[in-house]
């Protein structure tokens, strides 16, 4: 089921509070290579600051993060820059594309910084707006899209560099349950393809359902965390002891 072997992420007892409030209080998972991921939780729990340190966008108060052997808290500003934009892909909740560029140009952008050529990025970026469905507004800029096209090119910008993971918040979020199926369905078949790993925070049961194992956080520490197939642990007991 898991195509997981040695954890490709470890966080360990992850504090963070933003004045007085503690977003997170200890949280702890692993993130198999290849492994997709589902965080779920009552709104506040935690899951965005969350995705946020394990991402190196955040640094916790206390508690560590090491991905691929290295320490994340430990390293500059500049390498955790260059790890995100080599290593990593991310969606965020509110989408966050370059409003004065196309979507075309918000995909390729990535991949010209990286290096690649212009026609070769614009090629691998119509491809991913194709997959998800969302060529046709490749060139129109963010505040012309409905926002579920610009989520969906979001995750084309995500996924183009060919990342080991993807970030992904709520990726469904905006989306009618039909689309939101159809951009799971390829954001998981990429994902196997390639061996990425995904984290995907949803609140969408469905949507959770795509994922290998769920981890469920509450007030800022991880409830349960449990594989999908694990009969034993229903998913309603989790929640119901809130
Ligand atoms: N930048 C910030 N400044 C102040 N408080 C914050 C900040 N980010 C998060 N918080 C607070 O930390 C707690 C956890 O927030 P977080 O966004 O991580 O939760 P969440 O589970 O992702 O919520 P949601 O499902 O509503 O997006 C909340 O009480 C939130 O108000």
């Amino acid at each position: 089921m898991t195509p997981s072997t040695a954890p490709l992420i470890t966080a360990r007892g992850l504090e963070k509070a933003y004045g007085r409030t503690d977003a997170l209080r200890g949280a702890s998972l692993t993130l198999g290579a290849g492994e997709i991921l589902a965080v779920t939780g009552a709104s506040g729990s935690g899951k965005s600051t969350l995705l946020h340190c394990l991402a190196g966008i955040v640094t916790p108060d206390s508690g560590s993060v090491r991905y691929d052997g290295k320490q994340v808290e430990n390293l500059s500003e500049a390498q955790r820059t260059e790890l995100r934009r080599t290593d990593f892909g991310i969606l965020f909740q509110f989408g966050q594309l370059i409003p004065e560029l196309s979507a075309m140009d918000n995909v390729a952008l990535p991949l010209l910084l990286a290096g690649v050529r212009r026609a070769a990025a614009h090629q691998q970026a119509a491809d991913w707006l194709g997959k998800f469905g969302v060529y046709g507004q490749a060139r129109l800029r963010p505040g012309e899209m409905s926002g579920g096209q610009a989520q969906r090119v979001s995750l084309a910008r995500a996924l183009v560099t060919g990342p080991k993971v993807v970030f992904a918040d709520e990726p469904t979020g905006a989306l009618d349950t039909l689309t939101g199926e159809q951009v799971m369905t390829t954001l998981v078949q990429s994902a196997r393809e390639s061996g990425c790993a995904v984290v995907l925070i949803t609140h969408d049961a469905q949507v959770a359902a795509y994922a290998d194992r769920e981890v469920v956080l509450r007030d800022g520490v991880v409830k349960a965390d449990e594989p999908w197939a694990a009969e034993h642990f229903s998913r309603a007991e989790v929640r119901g002891n809130d």
